[in-house]
């Protein structure tokens, strides 16, 4: 399996008439986490968007190799069905290994006959990882992962995230709360001051 990577040069984002931020150079090996913080609105989630290819930079440019999984708050799975039919719809798409084993590991195997539209948002989060999980992807971008989660789910996940890095996967995570991974990195995005065609 090729080794992923993940790099952003000169970066910019524009959303609107506001540039968020502009001149971002990561660089991602495999084994690296990168924790992205700052507050609320100044661009996170966009910048995690611009490094999967779900948008355009408005200036630099992104460079990946490897397939890219993805969490947020929305767990893409069939809300009228069971949980455990849902989980079955994408195993079959993602040709999933070991999804049992993925199932026990985020604590969800005692919801498969519930419905996912009455899962609560902590056990909806857990789907999503149980999914993310089945993928087997070389990438993770994760925008607030542990949001919803018990700190039992948290510590799990954090676990998840280490070992991921650990067998040469890439991990950017967006979040508010301080994540407990050995080795991770953090950016701090912070206001952009406004450039004269902004301000006019
Ligand atoms: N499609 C869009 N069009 C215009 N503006 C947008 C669009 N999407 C996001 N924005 C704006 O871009 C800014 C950055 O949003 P983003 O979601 O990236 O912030 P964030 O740092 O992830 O915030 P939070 O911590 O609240 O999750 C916000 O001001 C938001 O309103």
């Amino acid at each position: 399996m090729q080794a992923p990577r993940l790099k952003a040069s000169d970066l910019a984002c524009r959303r609107g008439d506001r540039l968020l931020f502009a001149g971002l150079d990561i660089d991602l090996a495999p084994g690296n986490a990168l924790h992205l913080a700052g507050p609320n609105g100044i661009g996170k989630t966009s910048l995690l968007r611009l490094l999967a290819g779900l948008a355009r930079p408005y200036a630099g440019t992104v460079e990946r190799e490897g397939e890219v999984g993805w969490i947020d708050e929305h767990a893409a799975l069939d809300p009228d069905l069971p949980l455990g039919q849902a989980l079955r719809f994408w195993e079959r798409l993602d040709g999933s290994a070991a999804p049992e084993r993925n199932v026990r590991a985020m604590g969800v195997d005692h919801l498969l006959d519930v419905p996912v539209r009455f899962l609560s948002t902590g056990q909806r989060k857990r789907a999503a990882f149980v999914r993310l999980l089945n993928r087997h992807c070389r990438i993770w971008l994760l925008d607030e992962p542990l949001n919803g989660l018990d700190a039992h789910a948290a510590v799990t996940v954090e676990g998840l995230i280490a070992t991921h890095c650990v067998g040469g996967g890439i991990c950017v995570i967006a979040s508010h709360q301080p994540l407990a991974i050995d080795g991770i990195g953090r950016l701090e995005l912070d206001a952009h001051s406004p450039s004269p065609e902004e301000g006019a």
